[in-house]
């Protein structure tokens, strides 16, 4: 079966973290497709071998630069770059002996044996993020001397790397760097007039932003309410002897309105903005951050009261001191500068500096000494009140239709953050003037949300084998999921192809995914599965295909998490594995599963094993018992290519008793409100 059929229903139903909400809403979709980080944040289903962790991780197959020494090379250095693909290889033959992780387990540096050259070289190879486990157990099973570094690799093999590819070109610049510092004994300016001093931060006197243009973060604005009023009026403070905090560190996935959520609060104040992102403050020169922070500092002592946003604070300050080599000089003087001017501000100077990052954890512990970013604020993603709230403010410059239902739209747009919110809405827009539309409805409105959640509409299938097994792939799943008591409805099955999805099941969901009970968890496997076991029944056991591999991959991580997570299984109500550890921290996990007994490890693995077992049984014998309504409905498919879950649940309905459904925000909102 060729690989491109691949994944033809990548299953959200059964949701994960970030997109857990969002998987939920729509089964059968892939992962967003669009700008997406490794950044991920810990929740309800965090699953780990997403197809987003897969798009990023084909992602980084491509990133890799063609090997300008691959291993055959006699003069392969660490700096020498292996794709990730090779490296399976190699791995596969058992010619890896030691692998060193990086970064989170992101980046490796390997030591490969050559046959042919009959010699170890050293290789880096850029990992997806998160590698996947069996690619860790696969290393043990090679005996491949593993060791992770909880810490980032060091700027010199990056430095390395760079002289292996520009030394000629670098050698020019040094001897022209040369040149101007002569003529400039100070040594103040660097090459072709980048003035050491010269400033990468930005000012705005006037964000004109408030607190109205966020919406959904209600608590982090009280939080900040107490700031707006010490930067309107420092003197009010000062007079009664109130000591203000000088730091606050927000901390919030990517979109969740952090920036602006700041610009806001400068807004609100009317006080100046100077914003600088930590990545723009370390460079390649040593002392060139350090020199940036003083500057920003002093240009926002002399406009005091004024606010600092610092972004993407851990570019700055992770941990020190735990590069190889003793660390990276350039950014321990940065964020050593950085402790020195949040230290130097006595009493009150009117300077608040608010600093962003979604990995708290790995900053340095002396930023968050009392004195410094002292205090927390969270921004999460925002939940169905939050959305609705979002929306409001992005569809104030839009024109909409009368049917448009804001509600309706927070609703099928579970782990959506707010700036996907704000694109939905301008994808919308723009989908409405494309089709010569005054004013947006609800049918762009759900085009945009389809295109952003599982990419754009690709090519028809043609008539044939491979669309009629995507047929009953698909209407298995939806079958299923209806008759599985606690299944969100069905809100659509298409054959119309996005991203690599060849075919789609979406569902509506009932509420938002704080709580997910056990019954609902196992339905969500039960009709994971339903896509595969259709295959089976309809198709025969050797002619199932590769397109459930997505949907195996989160059943898998759902039940796994229902044992070691959410004690929902025989071993009882223990939390086996410590939610702290998430998707992305290769290190931590591994270090998880060794800490535990073997006979736990297998008990685990027996649970996960029998939910699954047990699931695949129900599902297979739902495509038998409905055999009839299942033809009928591929039939109806294969002609119209989308069927909306009302015409769905009708056909089925002709078949067999279905239980009542229920799309309706009333009981999430009095729940909420509740
Ligand atoms: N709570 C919100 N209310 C209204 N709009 C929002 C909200 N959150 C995000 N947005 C929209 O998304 C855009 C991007 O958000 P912003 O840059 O503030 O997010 P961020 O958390 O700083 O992201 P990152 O971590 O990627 O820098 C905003 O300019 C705004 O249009
Ligand atoms: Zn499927």
């Amino acid at each position: 079966m060729p690989s491109s059929l691949s994944l033809p229903f990548t299953p959200a139903l059964l949701c994960n973290s970030r997109d857990s909400s969002r998987d939920r809403t729509h089964a059968c979709i892939p992962q967003r497709n669009n700008k997406e980080s490794s950044r991920s944040q810990s929740g309800i289903l965090d699953l780990k071998l997403s197809k987003r962790k897969l798009l990023s991780y084909s992602a980084a197959l491509g990133l890799c630069r063609p090997a300008k020494a691959e291993p055959e090379s006699p003069n392969a250095s660490a700096s020498s770059r292996l794709t990730y693909s090779r490296f399976l290889r190699y791995l596969d033959e058992g010619d890896v002996k030691k692998v060193d992780l990086f970064e989170n387990g992101t980046v490796a540096i390997a030591e490969i044996y050559n046959p042919s050259l009959d010699k170890i070289l050293r290789v880096k190879v850029q990992l997806p993020p998160g590698p996947p486990e069996t690619l860790l157990r696969k290393m043990e099973e090679r005996n491949v001397d593993l060791a992770a570094h909880p810490m980032e690799l060091s700027w010199w093999p990056a430095l390395f790397d760079f002289f292996a590819n520009f030394g000629f070109p670098l050698l020019l610049l040094v001897s022209l760097f040369f040149r101007t510092s002569t003529n400039n004994p100070a040594g103040r300016n660097l090459p072709f007039g980048l003035s050491r001093s010269k400033a990468k931060f930005e000012m705005e006197p006037n964000t004109g932003v408030t607190f109205d243009d966020v919406a959904g973060v209600d608590e982090a604005k009280q939080d900040f309410e107490e700031i707006v009023e010490f930067l309107k009026t420092p003197e009010k403070f000062s007079a009664v002897g109130a000591k203000i905090p000088k730091g606050v560190l927000l901390v919030g996935p990517p979109g969740t309105g952090k920036t602006l959520l700041a610009k806001a609060i400068a807004g609100e104040a009317g006080v100046p903005f100077f914003s600088v992102s930590g990545s723009e403050f370390v460079e390649m020169f040593v002392g060139i951050g350090a020199s940036r922070v003083r500057d920003l500092f002093n240009k926002a002592k002399a406009n005091s009261p004024c606010l600092i946003f610092i972004d993407e604070i851990d570019a700055v300050g992770r941990q020190r001191g735990t590069g190889i080599g003793g660390g990276n000089d350039e950014k321990e003087q940065t964020l050593n500068q950085l402790l020195t001017e949040m230290d130097g501000f006595t009493g009150n100077t009117g300077v608040i500096v608010i600093a962003a990052t979604n990995r708290p954890e790995i900053l340095d512990s002396a930023l968050l000494r009392p004195g410094r970013f002292d205090r927390q604020v969270s921004v999460g993603l925002p939940d169905i009140r939050g959305r609705e709230e979002i929306l409001k403010v992005h569809s104030k410059n839009k024109k909409l239709d009368k049917e448009v239902s804001l509600s309706v739209i927070a609703m099928r747009t579970p782990g959506f953050s707010g700036a996907d919110l704000a694109n939905l809405m301008n994808e919308a827009a723009i989908l409405a003037g494309r089709r010569g539309k005054q004013k947006i409805s609800m049918k762009e409105i759900d085009d945009s949300i389809d295109r952003i959640v599982a990419g754009m509409e690709g090519t028809k299938m043609t008539d044939g084998k491979n669309k009629i097994l995507v047929a009953y792939h698909e209407v298995g799943h939806a079958v299923c999921a209806t008759l599985t008591p606690g299944h969100d409805p069905v809100q659509k099955v298409t054959l119309v192809s996005r991203g690599q999805a060849r075919g789609l099941t979406w569902f509506m969901p009932g509420e938002d995914p704080a709580l997910i009970s056990r019954k609902q968890l196992f339905a969500r496997i039960v009709a994971g599965l339903a896509g595969r076991a259709a295959e089976e029944v309809i198709f025969g056991e050797s002619e199932v295909t590769t397109g459930a591999a997505g949907d195996l991959q989160q059943i898998t991580q759902i039940a796994r998490q229902m044992v070691t997570t959410y004690g929902m299984s025989e071993i009882g109500p223990w939390a086996l594995i410590d939610p702290s550890v998430r998707s992305g921290d290769v290190v931590l996990r591994m270090m998880a599963r060794n800490s535990m007994s073997e006979k736990l490890a297998e008990d685990i693995d027996e649970c996960v094993k029998k939910i699954i077992e047990t699931a695949y049984v129900i599902a297979k014998n739902h495509i038998r018992n409905n055999r009839e309504a299942i033809d009928k409905l591929v039939d109806v498919l294969m002609e119209m290519e989308t069927l909306a879950g009302d015409e769905f649940r009708a056909i089925l309905s002709e078949f067999t008793n279905l239980p009542p459904v229920q799309i309706d925000t009333t009981p999430v909102r009095q729940m909420i409100e509740a």
